[in-house]
């Protein structure tokens, strides 16, 4: 099991450069075998194009390294935040694609402009708050994950896999690592459709409700997990 999933959470890091997400080594993905609890994830700035397998990093919740010889991501504690208290995930992505970092740089989060937003998003692709000062000063990527968490109390996450971290750049999440990374790919992409989109008008407004409920329960189910608590819109 657990050597499949490294296999699983290999395969979806090489996804990040595959996909464009990812400069150097700003990024890093992580899968959870939920019967072990145990995390899979990059380790810290290994460049992607000689990462192997072997090198990944196996942790507990609590950020205990289990198996490993390199030192896990800078942002496991981020990482395992959100598998503890998002329990539906299977795997999380944190990148700093540009146009998605443009958002969560300028504070705004993504609002669901069409039908390419409503397909994976039910609405919103929201900003997270400001980190205080003392927030950052603390434990500050476990902080990121409680700032994230904190953004979606009133929202199932599975209906909006993803988040801007205020002045840092996007998380995103899915039932696994490979769905991570596609839901990854697909706020970077909305990102820059609607950035395009308001530039071509500036007075545009969310897409209607009956369109967004249309494309988002059609692909994942109108009683799907995704659809328990309506997400923001
Ligand atoms: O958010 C950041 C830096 O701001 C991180 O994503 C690093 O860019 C990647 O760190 P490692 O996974 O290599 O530790």
């Amino acid at each position: 099991m657990l050597e499949q999933l490294k296999e699983e959470v290999l395969e979806a890091n090489l996804a990040l450069p595959k996909y464009g997400l990812v400069t150097f080594t700003w990024g890093n993905v992580s899968g959870i075998d939920r019967e072990q609890g145990l995390v899979v994830i990059k380790p810290s700035g290994v460049p992607y194009e000689e990462l192997k397998a072997d090198q990944l990093v196996v942790v507990n919740l609590k950020g205990e390294i289990i198996e490993g010889d390199l030192r896990p991501s800078s942002d496991t504690p981020t990482h395992l935040a959100l598998y503890r208290n998002f329990t539906e995930i299977g795997g999380v992505v944190h990148t700093h694609s540009s146009w998605a970092t443009s958002w969560a740089q300028a504070g705004r989060g993504i609002p669901a402009l069409g039908t390419t937003h409503g397909d994976y998003f039910y609405g919103t692709i929201p900003c997270t708050r400001k980190m205080t000062e003392s927030e950052i000063a603390g434990e500050y990527e476990l902080e990121t994950g409680h700032v994230i968490i904190e953004t979606f109390r009133d929202m199932n996450p599975m209906d909006v896999p993803g988040v801007l971290v205020n002045l840092h750049a996007p998380f995103c999440w899915g039932k696994n690592a490979h769905d991570a990374v596609h839901n990854a790919v697909v706020t970077e992409e909305v990102a820059k459709i609607a950035y395009r989109s308001f530039v071509l008008n500036p007075d545009l407004g969310p897409m209607d409700q009956a369109l967004l409920d249309k494309h988002f329960f059609r692909k994942h189910g109108a009683n799907a997990y995704y659809g328990q608590k309506k997400g923001e819109h």
